[in-house]
């Protein structure tokens, strides 16, 4: 970028992700270069999935405790989520989602299918989200997921009917955008059409 000079990079905490403050100088439309800070927040890279049924029309949802949504609302510190993780440092996506389907649902998927791409706070964070569907199938349980106990991760499973999921999403019960994003997607792209008894 030309309009983009003297990056200077400082690190004011390093524990479990990394925050920088990041001092540059930017030039703007009127040509005028200014000196401008920004804090940015590292955690790496994430994948999410949703988990679908079209013969069931229901989709896995997974239910947790949040501390930074608690930090912000004290009554929406449970959060519903499509299953998720973090990216390993040399992970392909692809195979991050399919081991996070394992360890929080519990199924063993081969396949998945990437439909979108999101930075997840861009003012923030350097997070960027691999957003994947796939469709499952009871054949494929193989625990009863959950999480890592070893990482302190304590997840519901839920299974819902995909007509649920949408109406909490319109309630606002369900408000992460990750999961958001990809109820959404299902229903632009009738991902899961209900079923009409009868026909
Ligand atoms: N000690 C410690 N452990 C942490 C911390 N933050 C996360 N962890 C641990 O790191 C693991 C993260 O679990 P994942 O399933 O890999 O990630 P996630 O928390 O579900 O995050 C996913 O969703 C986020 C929200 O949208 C995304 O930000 C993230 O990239 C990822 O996709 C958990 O075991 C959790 O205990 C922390 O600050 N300290
Ligand atoms: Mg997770």
């Amino acid at each position: 970028m030309q309009n983009l000079k003297n990056i200077k990079k400082t690190t004011l905490s390093k524990q479990w992700a990394t925050l920088e403050r990041v001092d540059y100088d930017y030039q703007f439309k009127t040509g005028e270069w200014k000196s401008v800070s920004r804090e940015c927040y590292n955690r790496g890279d994430g994948a999410a999935i949703l988990l679908y049924s079209p013969e069931k029309g229901t989709v896995l949802l997974t239910k947790q405790f949040r501390m930074p949504i608690y930090q912000n609302n004290k009554e929406e510190g449970m959060s519903i989520e499509v299953c998720a993780g973090a990216i390993d440092n040399n992970d392909h996506p692809l195979e991050t989602i399919l081991r996070e389907t394992e360890e929080e649902v519990g199924y063993k998927i081969t396949n998945a299918k990437q439909v979108l791409t999101a930075y997840t706070s861009p003012g923030a964070l350097t997070e960027k989200m691999y957003l994947f569907v796939a469709e499952y199938k009871n054949a494929m349980k193989i625990n009863e997921g959950g999480g890592l106990d070893s990482e302190n991760e304590e997840i519901e499973v839920m299974e819902l009917p995909f007509s649920k999921a949408i109406e909490m999403m319109n309630k606002a019960e369900i408000i992460d955008a990750k999961t958001i994003m990809l109820l959404q997607y299902a229903q632009i792209n009738n991902l899961i059409i209900p079923v009409k008894v009868g026909i």
